[in-house]
């Protein structure tokens, strides 16, 4: 069978495979009483784009929030199941949540950098979590704007306020904060619904190049974006993941109905 017409699908049983940055098994997710995620099972490969998509309210966002467990900072949220990466299980209470944040990167629908300038934006989060010689961080700084295609844009401005870029400019710099912390997994939530065609299309050339060193997670309600960027892709609906395969397959030929009936826009 060929790469692009593997089933992708998982038993609860499946170990976690060593192509797997992060391995979701049995993951339940609780807003109080209210059930939003199933038992879900799925894997997001290392150096991979893995796009979920689904109708509104599905479950999307939940599932990417309880990678850098944000529901923590919610009462009566809770998670159940296991999520491996890299040997731990990111849903024990035990876990460093300032490690697991720094390895995990998220980045949001509406670009939010800091009120502060270009350069501290980046700056911040590396402080939290390195000590860099004044030079250091100029590199750093450098580096990852180059990334994002920004330098060129902002090396005189680097003191000016980040709040006076352009939302495409903020949105490239919220992935260059996101990445200069070096995170393995970087999770982005619609990240360029707010944005121009032209800001879009920078962002999804620069998850491609991006994806040779990080494992990427996007939510998306475009389908062009997932069959441009993804490699895998998941379909939920209700809560429950439907199917997942590789993007080829999704869009040209899904095992499920419901897949088939929203990707060609017949509902959601
Ligand atoms: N803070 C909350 N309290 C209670 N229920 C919530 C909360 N946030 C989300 N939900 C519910 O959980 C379910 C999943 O929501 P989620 O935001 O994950 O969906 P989504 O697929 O990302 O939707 P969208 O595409 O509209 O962003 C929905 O039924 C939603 O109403």
């Amino acid at each position: 069978m060929s790469e692009a017409l593997q089933d992708l699908s998982l038993s609860s049983q499946s170990p976690a495979s060593p192509e797997a940055a992060l391995a979701v098994r049995e993951l339940d997710f609780y807003y109080g009483e209210k059930q939003a995620l199933k038992s879900i099972t799925m894997d997001f490969r290392k150096q991979n784009v893995t796009a979920m998509i689904g109708p509104s309210g599905c479950g999307k966002s939940t599932l990417l929030r309880i990678f850098n467990r944000m529901y923590d900072l919610y009462p009566g949220q809770k998670a159940t199941g296991t999520v491996l990466f890299d040997g731990a299980d990111i849903l024990d209470p035990g876990l460093d949540l300032n490690m697991l944040r720094s390895r995990i990167g998220m980045v949001f629908q509406k670009p939010t950098p800091f009120p502060m300038s270009i350069y501290d934006n980046i700056a911040f989060g590396v402080r939290l979590h390195e000590k860099l010689s004044r030079s250091e961080m100029d590199a750093r700084v450098e580096d990852v704007l180059t990334r994002v295609a920004l330098w060129k844009e902002v090396r005189d401005r680097l003191k000016e306020p980040a709040g006076g870029m352009s939302g495409g400019q903020q949105q490239r710099l919220c992935i260059a904060r996101s990445i200069a912390t070096k995170p393995e997994v970087l999770l982005l939530d619609e990240p360029t619904s707010a944005l121009d065609p032209i800001s879009t299309a920078r962002i999804e050339e620069l998850l491609d190049e991006l994806k040779q060193d990080f494992t990427i997670a996007i939510v998306t309600h475009n389908m062009q974006q997932a069959a441009r960027c993804a490699d895998q892709v998941a379909f939920f609906y209700l809560g429950s993941l439907i199917e997942m395969d590789s993007a080829d397959r999704m869009f040209t030929n899904p095992r499920q109905k419901q897949t088939q009936d929203y990707i060609t826009g017949r509902f959601g």
